[in-house]
């Protein structure tokens, strides 16, 4: 556990989840942006614990709980399902409830996979959810026990995330990079790389308008998209990947990377075929500016 006191008005923010991808992000911009917190691993405080959170929400006087808290292992989900449901809907529906007991805004990140994928046109929040796995089930039950138990929540649903942290699609691909001169990525599976860091930042800003707004029902609390700001297939941003670190020296060879079916990679859960969200409501509601997961990429390869 750690924190920082004091040095913004009155605005103290827990985390939970926070040595996860996001978590870590989260932790890092909320030091650079100086703003008090408190940062909970699941070592700290799982998010089923109720008695600890509450304690710990009180003593530090916390004004919005950020959840980057997950079970997200997609595929494994299928044959643990109680443990998915366990992290994704118990433990969300526990900061739900305290989020309504504190009456402190709850922001929660979920994901693009409450959809189905058989849209041709980015999914907008009203859009009907139709999850094909235990995740993405679980994920959107979290969802509904949040609009069922709190009043003052965001939910963010993001996609394809990547960041500094933890496995993701941009370091398994620099790794493969090094080892093989030959990969075959999926092609038809079209999505939006989304910079964690940018999530975080999205994030931040969203509670300190939520802190500043005096009338609560000026607050736009609700359910919003928020995902890279171009979107393309997983073989279209391997190649981008690898012609940045090519370009930037931190890759020698370009490997040659056959455009394969999603047939011809089969796993447990059927992966979405176009899964693209919109950004307008975020971009109107708080002006958010959405992740150029480009710039992001650029960034990391440099500090490869
Ligand atoms: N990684 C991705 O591509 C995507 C992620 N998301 C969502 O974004 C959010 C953040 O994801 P990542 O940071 O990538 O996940 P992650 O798997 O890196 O981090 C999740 C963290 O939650 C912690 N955790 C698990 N169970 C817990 C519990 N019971 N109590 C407290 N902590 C617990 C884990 O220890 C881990 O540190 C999640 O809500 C995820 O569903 C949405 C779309 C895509």
């Amino acid at each position: 556990m750690s924190g920082q006191e004091g040095m913004r008005e009155d605005m103290h923010l827990l985390v939970t989840g926070a040595f996860g991808q996001l978590g870590q992000c989260l932790a890092d911009e909320l030091k650079a942006q100086q703003i008090p917190h408190t940062l909970l691993s699941r070592q700290d405080a799982d998010i089923n614990d109720t008695v600890v959170l509450e304690r710990i929400i009180a003593d530090k006087a916390v004004t919005a709980i950020i959840n980057a808290a997950a079970y997200t292992a997609v595929d494994k989900a299928e044959s643990e399902p109680e443990l998915a449901q366990r992290v994704n809907v118990d433990g969300v529906t526990a900061l739900a409830k305290l989020s309504a007991h504190f009456d402190i805004p709850l922001l929660h990140v979920s994901t693009d996979y409450v959809f189905d994928g058989n849209q041709q046109r980015p999914y907008v929040e009203t859009d009907a959810p139709s999850p094909t796995g235990v995740y993405g089930q679980t994920k959107l039950d979290g969802e509904l026990a949040i609009q069922r138990h709190a009043t003052k929540y965001i939910i963010l649903r993001t996609a394809w995330v990547f960041s500094e942290y933890g496995n993701n699609f941009l370091k398994t691909m620099l790794r493969l990079a090094k080892e093989r001169d030959t990969l075959g990525v999926v092609a038809d599976q079209v999505g939006c790389p989304t910079y964690a860091g940018d999530i975080a930042k999205a994030l931040i800003e969203i509670a300190r308008q939520l802190h500043r707004s005096d009338d609560d029902h000026q607050a736009e609390y609700g359910v919003y998209h928020y995902a890279g700001d171009e979107a393309l297939s997983w073989h279209g941003f391997a190649m981008a990947i690898f012609n940045e670190a090519h370009l930037k020296g931190r890759l020698p060879k370009v490997p040659t990377v056959n455009a394969i079916t999603t047939e011809a990679y089969p796993t447990p859960v059927k992966r979405p075929a176009y899964l693209v969200l919109s950004n307008a409501k975020i971009a109107k509601a708080f002006g958010v500016c959405v992740s150029d997961w480009r710039q992001a990429v650029s960034n990391l390869i440099q500090l490869e």
